[in-house]
């Protein structure tokens, strides 16, 4: 069989939407957004429509991660769908907006693409979100990227799970990818992190232009981390912690954790074991932003995901 028959043919990508500020004191992806809002030469491709965007704008004013709740995960229906009345949390207005603006989420009129731009404090690298594992598109551009960094590497992150998935400010788009950067702490800039990211986005900015050109992309497979679990710290019985994150395990993101390894270190020095039967990768290990949302880290599998050959399909 030729590889001919296995080529999917897929609509071209014209409206590409590159947001900033989603969390406002994540200052890498702001800092690029309103620096190409400035002067978007750096960003403009053949054929396509590029819009750089602040999505938070009240909480990067701030130096904040949110002002009423997080806007990365209020993109549900309820909140899409909610009558626009005085006193919706700002946040939820924003979404309706941002709904409004680049989608509407799930229908044709949506955005094709929306680059989601996010720093961490954990040790992560540069790593690529995911929330399909089906998305042929988001797999080839993916695989595009990995390979034209390399030899440095940018990891992939697929949250597809079915209770941990939750609704993102670039779940509005046909094609969501998020892009989180680290360890940067909240509310700074650090030049590696912000080039890193710069060179992704130049990357994944020259695949959408190939692919709306023509150009087949041969099948391939990616290495991805899928999400699989939540951990939280021990706590009290008043929610408060009470340990932290082991010595171990600090700025291991993406290396294996197997049963019997150091985990936590309890205030009184004593070490609490991983007791999982599997092998797992953490990742977003001591990230700040999670303290709140009961989370030391996220445990993930590896996984191989394969993807056909893509073009864009004539009309
Ligand atoms: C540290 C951080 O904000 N991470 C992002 C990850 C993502 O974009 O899916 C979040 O929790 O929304
Ligand atoms: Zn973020």
């Amino acid at each position: 069989m030729s590889s001919r028959t296995n080529v999917s043919c897929l609509h071209e990508a014209k409206r590409v939407a590159i947001f900033g500020g989603t969390h406002g004191n994540e200052m890498s992806g702001i800092t690029l957004v309103n620096m190409w809002k400035q002067n978007s030469a750096e960003i403009e491709r053949n054929g396509l429509l590029i819009k750089p965007f602040i999505s938070n704008p009240k909480a990067v004013k701030k130096c904040t991660r949110y002002i009423d709740t997080d806007l990365n995960r209020a993109f549900t229906p309820e909140n899409l769908s909610a009558p626009d009345v005085e006193g919706l949390l700002y946040e939820v207005q924003r979404a309706k907006e941002i709904n409004r603006m680049f989608g509407p989420k799930g229908s044709s009129d949506a955005y094709d693409v929306i680059f989601d731009l996010h720093n961490t404090t954990s040790n992560m690298g540069s790593t690529l979100i995911l929330e399909s594992s089906t998305d042929l598109f988001n797999l080839q551009m993916v695989h595009y990227i990995k390979k034209a960094m390399a030899p440095h590497t940018c990891s992939v992150l697929l949250n597809e799970h079915p209770q941990l998935k939750y609704s993102t400010t670039r779940s509005v788009a046909k094609h969501p990818i998020g892009l989180e950067v680290g360890p940067q702490p909240q509310g700074v800039l650090r030049s590696n992190v912000f080039e890193s990211m710069r060179t992704i986005l130049k990357h994944a900015l020259d695949f959408i232009e190939f692919f709306n050109s023509g150009v087949e992309f041969p099948p391939c497979t990616v290495d991805v981390f899928r999400v699989q679990e939540r951990m939280d710290y021990p706590r009290d019985t008043n929610g408060n912690i009470t340990a932290m994150v082991h010595p171990h395990l600090q700025d291991c993101d993406w290396e294996p954790l197997n049963r019997g390894d150091p985990m936590f270190l309890t205030f009184d020095g004593r070490t609490i074991l991983y007791e999982g039967a599997n092998t797992v990768y953490p990742t977003f290990i001591n990230e700040a932003a999670y303290y709140e949302k009961q989370q030391a880290f996220t445990t993930t599998c590896r996984e191989i995901l394969s993807a056909n050959a893509i073009r864009k399909a004539f009309k």
